[in-house]
């Protein structure tokens, strides 16, 4: 099995870092969502059975794909969009040379560092699936709702310790989420939410059940810029979802939130390595898979 390299491109298809780099910042400026968008769509993709692209593959009417599984209906299309714009800018400079998973793996580090998060080298030398079946994803990613034990036997399945799932979930440091992931549960008492918090959360999506698309930063802080609030704000309870609470109530995860809390570096060190780690997850390489032509579809 041929293994990823940093340099697969460099005879092929020399300006791909250039052109990737180029495309997404554009789009990022134009639209600053985009960073997060990326972001989640890199980890739907990767998570549930390896980084092979087959989360931009589209519905036909015989196949019902994995973009439009339940969970992955709210992925927002500035992400879809980012990347595709990148396939047709080097599909322009280097015909059928570039795989659509590792343009994902690429956007996903340099929209990181755009918004101030830590530069890490991407692997390169992915293929693209050939299947994306939305059947096949059904409870292979993580809900808000889930028991925290049933995550980390998510992660752990798939070699990733819990101090990795912690740092991982540092992702949730940009970007936001639909009333509906959390307000249900605002409310209680049970929960970790401060009560100040709870309250202005329920007001903010107040009207959501006529209007599904509100939603609320993950970090009140600073929603925008890539940094360790997430981890500041969940003591305090701050933070958006009960998973991201969840991280402080058992013992398994908290001394990690409050690691990061107090060592952005460390923080930055850690999910560097995870997220270089999932980018290499379940991948395909040499024969097989393809290179797809089209990110949304099959060749
Ligand atoms: C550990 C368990 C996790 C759970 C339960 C979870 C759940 C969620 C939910 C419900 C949303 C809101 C989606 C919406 O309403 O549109 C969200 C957003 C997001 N998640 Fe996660 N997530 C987890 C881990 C991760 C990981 C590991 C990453 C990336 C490495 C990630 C990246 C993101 C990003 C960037 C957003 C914001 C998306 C946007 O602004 O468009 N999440 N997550
Ligand atoms: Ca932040």
């Amino acid at each position: 099995e041929p293994r990823l390299t940093t340099d697969f491109y460099s005879k092929s298809c020399p300006r791909f870092h250039d052109i990737v780099r180029d495309t997404i910042s554009t789009k990022q400026i134009t639209n600053p969502t985009t960073a997060a968008a990326v972001l989640r769509l890199f980890f739907h993709d990767c998570f549930p059975n390896g980084c092979d692209a087959s989360i931009l593959i589209s519905s036909t009417a015989f196949n019902s794909a994995e973009r439009d599984s339940p969970i992955n209906l709210s992925l927002p299309g500035d992400g879809f969009d980012a990347v595709v714009r990148a396939k047709t800018a080097l599909e322009l400079a280097c015909p059928n040379t570039v795989s659509c998973s590792d343009i994902i793996s690429a956007a996903t580090r340099d929209l990181l560092v755009t918004v101030g998060g830590p530069h890490y080298p991407v692997f390169l030398g992915r293929r693209d699936s050939r299947i994306s079946k939305a059947s096949l994803l059904a409870d292979l990613l993580p809900l808000p709702s889930s028991p925290i034990s049933k995550t980390i036997r998510q992660f752990e399945s798939r070699g990733f310790s819990v101090q990795e799932m912690v740092a991982l979930s540092g992702a949730h440091s940009i970007g936001f989420s639909h009333c509906k992931e959390f307000v249900g549960l605002v409310g209680r008492n049970s929960t970790g939410y401060n009560p100040r918090f709870a309250v202005a959360l329920t007001k903010a999506c107040s009207n959501y059940p006529k209007d599904p698309t509100l939603s609320v930063f993950n970090d009140i802080n600073t929603p925008n810029k890539f940094d360790n609030m997430y981890y500041q704000n969940i003591p305090k309870g701050l933070g958006l979802l009960e998973s991201d609470h969840g991280l402080y109530s058992d013992p398994r995860t908290r001394p990690f939130v409050d690691l990061y809390a107090r060592d952005q570096d460390r923080f930055f060190k850690d999910f560097a390595n995870a997220m270089q780690k999932l980018s290499l997850y379940g991948v395909q390489t040499g024969r097989r898979g393809e290179i797809r032509r089209r990110c949304d579809e099959v060749n």
